[in-house]
C-alpha cells in the first residue's frame, strides 16, 4: 500500500496543528521540510517547530534536512521529535557517518538526492539506510513541477532493493499530483510527499484521496 506524507510546507504556519489535524486520518508520514539558506535558497523551520507539533500527531514526523551540516542539528531533531530524518547526498562529504549517527541517536535514517545526482553516489550506503528520498524537483520550494527525468532513478533503486534485499523505502519528493504519482509508484515508490496537492486544497480529503485512487 502506497504511504502518503503531505508536506506541511503548503500548509498555514498560523496553524499547524489544525493543519496536521486535518490531513492525519488519511496520511502515513507528516513530512516536515527543514531549509537553512545556504544549501538551498530558501529558509523554512528549525527544531523548534517539529518539537510544537510533535504532541498534536501521533504519525511519525518525516523530517527532510536541506541544510548544510546536517550532524550538528541532527540531536536537536531528534530531541524534538522527529521520527525519520533524511538528509542530502550533496550536503554531507562524510555521508556515512550522518547516517549511523541519525541511527545511534535512535531515529530512522534517509538519504536524499537532487534530481541531478546519479544513484552511484549513494550506492555504497544503500544497505545502512532505511529510506531513499529521490527528489522529483530541486529542492527550496513547493509548487514545482516534476522532473520526468529522475524516473529511472526510482527504477533503479527498485533493482537495487530487490537484487541486495535491501530494506529501504522509496519515497520520491516534488510535483506530485494524479499521473506523476502513479508514474512514480510504477517505477518503484512507497512514499509520495505531497504538499501544495493536499495543503493548497479546500478539501484535503477529497485531494488526498483522489491521488490514491490515481494509483488505481
Ligand atoms: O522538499 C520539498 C521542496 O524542497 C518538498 O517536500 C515540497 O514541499 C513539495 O511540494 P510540492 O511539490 O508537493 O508542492
Ligand atoms: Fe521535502
Amino acid at each position: 500500500m502506497t504511504k502518503i506524507a503531505p508536506s506541511i510546507l503548503s500548509a498555514d504556519f498560523s496553524k499547524l496543528g489544525d493543519e496536521i489535524k486535518d490531513v492525519e486520518p488519511d496520511v502515513d508520514y507528516i513530512h516536515v521540510d527543514v531549509m537553512d539558506g545556504h544549501f538551498v535558497p530558501n529558509i523554512t523551520i528549525g527544531p523548534l517547530i517539529v518539537e510544537a507539533i510533535r504532541p498534536k500527531t501521533s504519525l511519525p514526523l518525516d523530517v527532510h534536512l536541506m541544510i548544510e551540516n546536517p550532524e550538528n542539528y541532527v540531536k536537536a531533531f531528534v530531541e524534538a521529535g522527529a521520527d525519520i530524518i533524511s538528509v542530502h547526498q550533496e550536503a554531507c562529504p562524510h555521508l556515512h557517518r550522518v547516517i549511523q549517527q541519525i541511527k545511534n541517536e535512535g531515529a530512522k535514517a534517509g538519504v536524499v538526492i537532487n534530481p541531478a545526482t546519479p544513484v552511484s553516489h549513494i550506492e555504497p550506503i544503500l544497505g545502512d539506510v532505511d529510506l531513499v528520498l529521490v527528489m522529483t524537483v530541486n529542492p527550496g520550494f513547493g509548487g514545482q513541477s516534476f522532473i520526468e527525468s529522475t524516473v529511472p532513478k526510482i527504477k533503479a533503486l527498485d533493482e537495487l532493493r530487490k537484487q541486495h534485499n535491501y530494506k529501504y523505502e522509496i519515497e520520491i519528493d516534488g510535483g506530485v499530483k494524479k499521473g506523476t504519482a502513479k508514474t512514480c509508484v510504477d517505477a518503484g515508490a512507497d512514499v509520495l510527499v505531497a504538499g501544495s496537492a493536499i495543503f493548497n486544497q479546500d478539501n484535503r480529503q477529497k485531494a488526498i484521496k483522489s491521488i490514491k485512487s490515481s494509483l488505481k
